[in-house]
């Protein structure tokens, strides 16, 4: 099976959990995009939901495909989220952000009363950092920002560059206005602690650890899907 068919897959196991009158809050990325094309189908087969999308090129595949959307304002309090990441753990800690939406992705799902992730079993690590964690930060001060991560990182003995995200060779700008810094610290052993010490620095606007915010993780893999639930 290539990797669309295993995205597509997780997708379609996650609908299995989506009823009609659901509040939902809809991810980023291109697992989330299956996961909208299949809801799209039953919607236009008569299935009533309302999603709150995660970002704007979200909202703009879900307008296309006929999907019904509110803003979280007009919705605060959500059903179900169902959201893609870039890697879960065991305790289904998650790295996200890879899209940059991080920020109205993590919103989004502390306002829903389940989430649900989908992705490829290849997501799946023992301990989380393989992926560069993506950190959102104000433009104000991106240098004593950087600086001050560098130094709140070495202090948890993690090490690695901090990279500027770059698009079209312009810095990537997030639908909140924001910059990302993707910091390859490698292994991240304690999470806790490093989602607390990068929460203290002023700049950072938020960062891309999930913790405890998963209820379950749908993994598609050539051998099926497997579902792991939160212990909580
Ligand atoms: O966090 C995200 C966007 O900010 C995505 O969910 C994450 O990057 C996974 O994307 P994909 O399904 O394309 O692998």
């Amino acid at each position: 099976m290539d990797a669309r068919a295993l995205k597509i897959e997780a997708a379609r196991a996650a609908l299995s959990y989506v009823e009609s009158g659901m509040r939902l809050g809809i991810g980023t990325g291109s697992t989330a995009e299956e996961f909208v094309r299949l809801l799209a189908e039953k919607v236009a087969a008569g299935m009533a939901v309302t999603g709150v999308p995660t970002s704007e090129r979200t909202a703009a595949l879900c307008v296309q495909l006929g999907v019904p959307l509110a803003t979280l304002d007009e919705m605060p309090e959500l059903d179900l989220t169902i959201d893609g990441a870039d890697e879960v753990d065991a305790e289904l800690t998650l790295i996200k952000g890879g899209g940059g939406a991080l920020l109205r992705e993590k919103i989004v799902a502390a306002a829903s009363a389940r989430v649900i992730v989908i992705a490829d079993r290849s997501k799946l690590v023992e301990t989380l950092g393989r992926f560069p964690l993506p950190i959102e930060v104000n433009r104000f001060g991106l240098k004593a920002t950087e600086i001050a991560i560098g130094r709140a990182a070495a202090k948890l003995g993690l090490d690695g560059a901090l990279t500027l995200r770059m698009t079209n060779g312009e810095p990537f700008v997030t639908d909140g206005g924001h910059l990302i810094l993707d910091a390859s610290f490698g292994r991240i052993p304690d999470t806790r602690a490093l989602s607390e010490a990068l929460h203290a620095i002023p700049g950072v606007v938020e960062h891309g650890l999930f913790l405890e915010l998963a209820t379950a993780v749908i993994l598609a893999g050539a051998d099926g899907i497997k579902t792991l639930h939160a212990a909580r």
